[in-house]
């Protein structure tokens, strides 16, 4: 199937039935599949201003396919520039073959048509995609108006591909690298292609889950849980670091992934699939000199990457989920050696998954303390300190150099 066919069923897939975008299966393969999916991505990250530009064209909202082919072209025409005949031909000839939009057929040749010749004006004066209002209004009160307006305008741009280098002297030609350590990719080069790929010289990682990993120090020869691990990224950066490695999670298929990495990348872990709440650790060797916990959460600090979220998620899976962070972080602290370190991070722009978790469990824990992090030891900007002494990131921040991913994390010492 071809890539625009393809996007529709992604479009309708999210906006219809409420499915995240990586669970769809897609009747198509290899460049197409990779094109529908960055179309697809498109479409959402700019859904609000899409709408926009199409409403003054409709008497009342059009039925739900029929909007999509109509989103479809709009992001065609406005955002990639492509041939407007083309656009408008291949379109209108999608919505032939449905059943469902073939009646609108004519329709969305007339639309098409007057927005590839007057839609860019009013596309450029449309607001960046808004955040969904319980986001909105969770976050409103914390960074105000200007920082919700800086996120927004952050997650309407395609971000760049991060890599971390297995080892701290690889370079990529046309790679920046940034003063936290990442390499960055402003184009979107098919990965397993690029040089040093196949022998595992690095691993795709935003710069902002790169630096979890950093608050544990120097872990050489230390003995590391990382509890939930998959699909790995901060498990290849503990081994390559050094560490003797537990690497556990509850999903099978995700550990194989982590698996997978490993070998591509010729590191080493010892690989646990379970429920974090059952490991009590091997008791040959006793608690673990250092822990990684990367919990679940809501992955709000990754809308960018995932334009899908706001349209899944409603935001009721929070509570659940900061009931489980709590209980996660009281259990990795059984498995902690006394003075050792749990770091504690999650991809998410909520400060109930963060900056209020290690609060509480410094109230819930006594003598556990916080390592206060400097963020610039790391490369990063003073700014980034949070009270409490961990590291809060927005998707804005850096935003002058293509942002990155949303994330907290903060490294705690057990008494
Ligand atoms: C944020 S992801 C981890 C990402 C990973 N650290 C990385 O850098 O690639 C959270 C992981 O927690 C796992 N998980 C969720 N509940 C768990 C539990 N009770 N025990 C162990 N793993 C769990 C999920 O399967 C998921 O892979």
């Amino acid at each position: 199937m071809k890539a625009r066919p393809a996007a529709l069923i992604l479009l309708n897939a999210v906006l219809r039935e409420r499915q995240i975008l990586g669970q769809v299966d897609l009747p198509a393969e290899g460049a197409e599949a990779a094109r529908a999916n960055r179309l697809a991505l498109t479409v959402l990250r700019n859904l609000g201003a899409v709408d926009a530009v199409i409403k003054p064209y409709t008497t009342r909202k059009p039925q739900i396919g029929v909007h999509n082919l109509l989103r479809l072209g709009t992001v065609e025409l406005l955002v990639n520039g492509q041939d407007a005949h083309g656009v408008v031909s291949d379109i209108v000839g999608i919505a032939k073959t449905q059943p469902h939009t073939r009646k609108a057929s004519g329709m969305v040749n007339a639309i098409l048509r007057k927005i590839a010749v007057e839609g860019a004006e009013a596309f450029a004066k449309a607001p960046p995609q808004r955040l969904p209002p319980w986001l909105d209004k969770a976050l409103r009160k914390r960074i105000g108006a200007e920082g919700i307006k800086a996120i927004e305008l952050a997650q309407s741009k395609a971000p760049p591909i991060d890599l971390t280098p297995r080892d701290a002297d690889f370079t990529l030609e046309g790679a920046d690298v940034l003063p936290t350590g990442s390499l960055r990719l402003r184009n979107h080069p098919q990965i397993s292609a690029l040089p040093g790929f196949a022998e595992g010289k690095f691993w795709v990682q935003d710069a902002a889950a790169a630096l979890p990993v950093k608050l544990l120090g120097d872990v050489r020869g230390k003995r590391v849980l990382d509890l939930c691990a998959a699909p790995g990224g901060k498990t290849m950066q503990l081994a390559a670091a050094g560490a003797d490695v537990t690497a556990l999670d509850i999903s099978g298929p995700r550990l194989r992934r982590v698996s997978e990495n490993l070998a591509r990348t010729g590191l080493t872990a010892t690989l646990v699939t379970g429920d974090a709440f059952q490991h009590t650790g091997p008791e040959d060797v006793g608690p673990y000199d250092a822990i990684l916990l990367d919990a679940p959460c809501s992955a709000t600090g990754t809308i960018r990457r995932h334009p899908d979220l706001p349209f899944v998620k409603d935001g009721s899976e929070v509570e659940p989920l900061t009931k489980l962070q709590m209980q996660l972080i009281d259990h990795a602290l059984t498995l902690l050696k006394p003075g050792g370190t749990l770091v504690y991070c999650t991809c998410s722009l909520l400060p109930v998954e963060g900056e209020f978790q290690v609060t509480a469990a410094l109230k819930r824990h006594d003598g556990l303390s916080v390592i206060a992090t400097d963020p610039t030891a790391l490369g990063g900007d003073t700014d980034w300190a949070s009270p409490e002494g961990g590291l809060r990131l927005w998707p804005s921040t850096w935003a002058d150099v293509g942002g990155m991913d949303g994330f907290y994390m903060a490294a705690l010492r057990r008494a």
